[in-house]
């Protein structure tokens, strides 16, 4: 059995540009976070910002793969869910539901080809919440709260390694992402269903994940990534790297507050989802995703007290931005009917151009 390929699904296109992200071990960084392990870890936050996490070997990493596959049966349940059971979840807000077409992907307008289901997770863990839902994610609570719960935990332990490597003073980061505080973490369902051969274009469009620590299970082809140091033009649009899902791992990526942090040491790289090629177009590509993200109140700036973060150059002053109003900055306009123009679609980006423009080179450990 060909152990890099998901048994129920097409297999991956051959011939691809494969993006070369490092595989970490979740089992190392749980019982050592100052191993070689968190030091290689540092790096590909430095260089990619995108690295595989190896769940498979480990019993915690296990329990989390067994709940993601319940959940990817959960999804399937929710967006199967009949068109008129779904739209009454749909009220434009950014947590709730978003029909097919509800965001815009690029300063143009272009629609989206993808379904999206935001689950907030304060909604998820604190009962007098209850954003409106179908009795299915009602009934769902217990797996949605153990989801919220494990991949709160893989952030936090990627959070720690990274922590003492930046020289901060230890539970810095354990702070900032405190579970019981008011965040903008949330779970997403993400569907994007096939596409007709005549007319095949980006599911979900080029972007910077807004919060910390983005946890992914997909399993098919679709998503690309920009190669650290390499310059794209117009016309070099397919010429990203395509990540390919390993059975048994999570695909994580860091988000805009890790940049803001460190100073841009760390890279938040630019994404975008592509319809599936080969025979894996014909079948409704599937994504879980966990987003953390620090506390609502924390404000997105150069961390104090590390002699590893770069300082800020002279001259340099940091706007005061939380948490909660960065979000509310970079999902603001996306919705379709909020969307006015490409003026208003360049105040809501995050750190795109430092992504692409950076390249810090990967320091083998
Ligand atoms: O579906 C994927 O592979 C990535 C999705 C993504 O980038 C997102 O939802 O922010
Ligand atoms: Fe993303």
């Amino acid at each position: 059995m060909d152990k890099q390929a998901f048994q129920e699904e097409p297999p991956f296109p051959e011939g691809l540009n494969l993006a070369q992200l490092e595989v970490i071990d979740y089992d190392k960084l749980v019982n050592d976070p100052d191993s070689d392990e968190a030091r290689r870890l540092f790096e590909a936050c430095k260089h990619y910002g995108f690295f595989y996490l190896k769940l498979d070997h480990s019993e915690k990493g296990q329990q989390l793969l067994d709940l993601v596959k319940e959940t990817f049966t959960l999804q399937k349940k929710v967006f199967d869910l009949p068109s008129e059971e779904k739209r009454p979840y749909d009220t434009g807000q950014f947590l709730g539901y978003t029909a097919p077409g509800g965001t815009v992907i690029d300063r143009n307008g272009t629609r989206d080809r993808m379904e999206v289901w935001n689950i907030g997770k304060d909604d998820i863990m604190q009962p007098g919440y209850s954003i409106p839902k179908p009795p299915l994610l009602l009934d769902s609570q217990k797996i949605l709260q153990t989801f919220t719960q494990s991949c709160h935990e893989v952030a936090l332990t990627i959070l720690a390694a990274l922590e003492s490597l930046l020289d901060l003073p230890k539970g810095t980061f354990a702070d900032l992402h405190r579970l019981s505080a008011e965040s903008g973490d949330h779970v997403r369902f993400l569907k994007v269903p096939p596409q007709p051969d005549t007319d095949r274009r980006t599911a979900l469009g080029e972007h910077t994940d807004f919060g910390s620590i983005t946890v992914l299970f997909n399993r098919l082809s679709g998503l690309r990534v920009v190669e650290p140091g390499r310059q794209y033009g117009e016309n070099d649009w397919d010429e990203w790297p395509w990540v390919q899902p390993r059975p048994g791992h999570a695909i994580i990526n860091l988000g805009d507050a890790l940049v803001k942090f460190t100073n841009g040491l760390f890279r938040s790289n630019v994404h975008r989802v592509d319809p599936p090629l080969g025979t894996q177009k014909l079948v409704d590509r599937y994504s879980l995703i966990y987003f953390s993200r620090p506390r609502d109140d924390v404000v997105l700036k150069r961390l104090p007290g590390s002699g590893v973060i770069p300082p800020l150059a002279d001259g340099v002053v940091e706007e005061e931005l939380t948490s909660k109003e960065w979000i509310e900055r970079r999902a603001a306009g996306k919705r379709h009917g909020k969307f006015k123009g490409p003026e208003h679609w360049d105040r809501m980006s995050g750190t795109e151009s430092a992504s692409k423009a950076k390249a810090s080179p990967l320091v083998a450990v």
